[in-house]
């Protein structure tokens, strides 16, 4: 990295060393002329071998990040190293194990998907023509494109043409691959084929880094999460982690929620709130069978009985200070 003498701070919230990272940032900022801060000071650390799912709000700074992670751009101040290597410095040597999907790339509707892959290929400098073939083949069948490799493009479904743009990014090997809001934009069908190639993907070892507004996406599919707040990192780690400071609640449904509510206090179990046909309670340590089990043996009529956890999209509302669109 540019400022490679210093070593900044552990980021906050990830234990992992940049050993451990195939993406470390240290004080990554942009500032855009004007004056506009997109990105702030970020201490990014993205463990090898995992699903980083880098989270906030439209306008965030996901994608001036992303810009200056694959030396689309450079920082004001501040650094990062990709796959070990520092940016841009490095861009040569990172860049052939990095796949990425920044802005779509442009494919020809009148064209089949693996026609528009080896012109896409073609436009790589660092790619092999002559090896192009079997790159192009094993892409394709990454991504389930392989029975459709000779279909034009117009006629590929929304889910498809993603998963052409995804391949585009795994014409070689790769150890990251890095994808900007690959779900926007899809129906709900593109969503969940895109979902579970990524999940594919990271199974075979490759990390991804996968930025998204669509917290629920998120969720399902990541290891990790980063999230942002103007510019800001507001919190990282695995996301049991970021669960884990929050207590699951047990829930009782109940018409005599009185009574039911005496036999969660009976049990020690705290923050007791009573409702007109429910009550609930942090779980605490109890057995959530124990609790049920309690009731039953009271004579407490139960009509439903339930242990939440607060969903991520509310812990993160607490962060961001504002809501993530849930249904895209
Ligand atoms: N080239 C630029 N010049 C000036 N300001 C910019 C430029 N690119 C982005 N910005 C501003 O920087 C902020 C962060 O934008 P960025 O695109 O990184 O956010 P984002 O989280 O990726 O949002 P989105 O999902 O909408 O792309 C925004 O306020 C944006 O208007």
């Amino acid at each position: 990295m540019g400022e490679g003498a210093h070593e900044a701070a552990p980021p906050q919230g990830a234990p992992h060393m940049p050993g451990d990272c195939s993406i470390v940032s240290r004080g990554l900022t942009k500032r855009f002329r004007g004056g506009q801060v997109a990105v702030d000071d970020l201490h990014l650390a993205v463990p090898r071998g995992s699903v980083f799912g880098f989270l906030g709000p439209n306008g965030s700074g996901k994608t001036t990040t992303i810009r200056m992670l694959l030396g689309l751009m450079n920082p004001t101040s501040g650094g990062c190293e990709v796959l070990g290597q520092a940016m841009p410095a490095g861009l040569a040597a990172a860049l052939p194990k990095v796949g990425a999907l920044v802005e779509g790339p442009a494919f020809y509707p009148y064209l089949s998907g693996e026609a528009n892959l080896r012109r896409y290929d073609a436009a790589d400098p660092t790619a092999d023509p002559r090896t192009v073939t079997g790159r192009v083949g094993v892409a394709l069948d990454r991504v389930g494109l392989g029975a459709a490799a000779g279909k034009r493009y117009r006629a590929y479904s929304l889910g498809m043409r993603q998963r052409l743009a995804i391949a585009a990014a795994l014409l070689g090997p790769r150890e990251l691959l890095v994808l900007d809001e690959p779900t926007n934009g899809l129906d709900p069908q593109g969503t969940r084929e895109v979902r579970s190639l990524i999940k594919d993907i990271a199974a075979d070892g490759t990390t991804v880094f996968v930025s998204s507004h669509l917290l629920t996406e998120v969720e399902q599919m990541c290891t990790h999460v980063g999230v942002m707040r103007t510019g800001r990192l507001v919190a990282q780690g695995p996301i049991a982690e970021l669960r884990g400071g929050h207590a699951p609640r047990v829930r009782v449904e109940s018409p005599h929620p009185g009574q039911a509510a005496d036999v969660l206090r009976g049990l020690g179990l705290a923050d007791v709130r009573t409702g007109e046909q429910e009550v609930t309670a942090e779980l605490g340590g109890l057995e959530p069978e124990r609790v049920c089990a309690e009731l039953v043996r009271d004579g407490v009529a139960v009509r439903g009985f339930a242990v939440t956890r607060p969903s991520l999209e509310e812990l993160f509302v607490g962060l961001t200070g504002e809501g993530f669109d849930v249904d895209g």
